[in-house]
């Protein structure tokens, strides 16, 4: 189809944390693929709460929705693949490709993707000692109108944000359809990057479709 020799050009936004741009990564036909195919799926997000939080619902922290596409799929294999070769990381350490859709008015407050197994309890705990989020290759499927930025509060290692909603400061980055942004949640080293603090804006206008391919 023309896609697996594309060049790719990637920008750098951020150093802390590391964040790179690729743009026009996903072929149109790619990008309505994965919308159509989760469009009547998508359910409710949800996070796993920290033993901190426990109590407190995972909706206040999370308002969009969401649908797990398998990664396998026959028709995606060419977009996996080129995936791969741009993170250099095998695809047996990717989980499965999470479609989420924000609504206007929906978020996801300031997070980390990587899981520090000393904040959880039972089975959220073992699973981040057995394995942790290294690395994060966002897809962006349609353009809000307005909002709906990837926020990274810290970005310039900037001090812990008061307010995990706030987009006004450190980086944020526009939805743009068919580029993939990437950012690291571990350094080289193993260890997390605090600085990958990031946050889905408030969409104000539009929807935002994305995706999420872990490694
Ligand atoms: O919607 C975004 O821009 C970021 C979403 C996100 O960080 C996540 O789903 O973990
Ligand atoms: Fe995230």
């Amino acid at each position: 189809d023309g896609a697996a020799d594309r060049r790719v050009r990637l920008s750098t936004l951020s150093l802390w944390p590391r964040v790179l741009l690729a743009e026009d990564f996903l072929t149109p036909a790619e990008a309505e693929l994965i919308v159509s195919r989760a469009d009547g799926h998508m359910h409710k997000s949800g996070v796993s709460l920290k033993e901190a939080d426990r109590g407190k619902s995972s909706s206040d922290y999370r308002t969009s929705s969401q649908w797990s596409y398998p990664l396998w799929d026959e028709a995606i294999l060419p977009l996996d693949r080129r995936v791969q070769q741009l993170t250099r990381i095998p695809m047996t350490h990717a989980e499965q490709i999470q479609v989420l859709r924000y609504l206007p008015n929906e978020h996801y407050t300031a997070h980390h993707d990587f899981f520090d197994p000393g904040e959880y309890s039972g089975r959220d705990r073992e699973s981040g000692y057995a394995s942790n989020r290294l690395l994060t290759v966002f897809f962006y499927l349609s353009e809000p109108e307005e909002g709906g930025e990837t926020g990274f509060p810290r970005a310039g290692k900037l001090p812990q944000p008061r307010d995990f909603l706030d987009c006004s400061r450190g980086l944020a980055v526009k939805p743009q359809r068919l580029a993939v942004l990437l950012f690291y949640s571990m350094l080289p080293n193993g260890e997390f990057d605090q600085t990958s603090l990031h946050t889905g804006c408030d969409v104000k206008k539009g929807v935002k479709w994305s995706a999420n391919f872990w490694f």
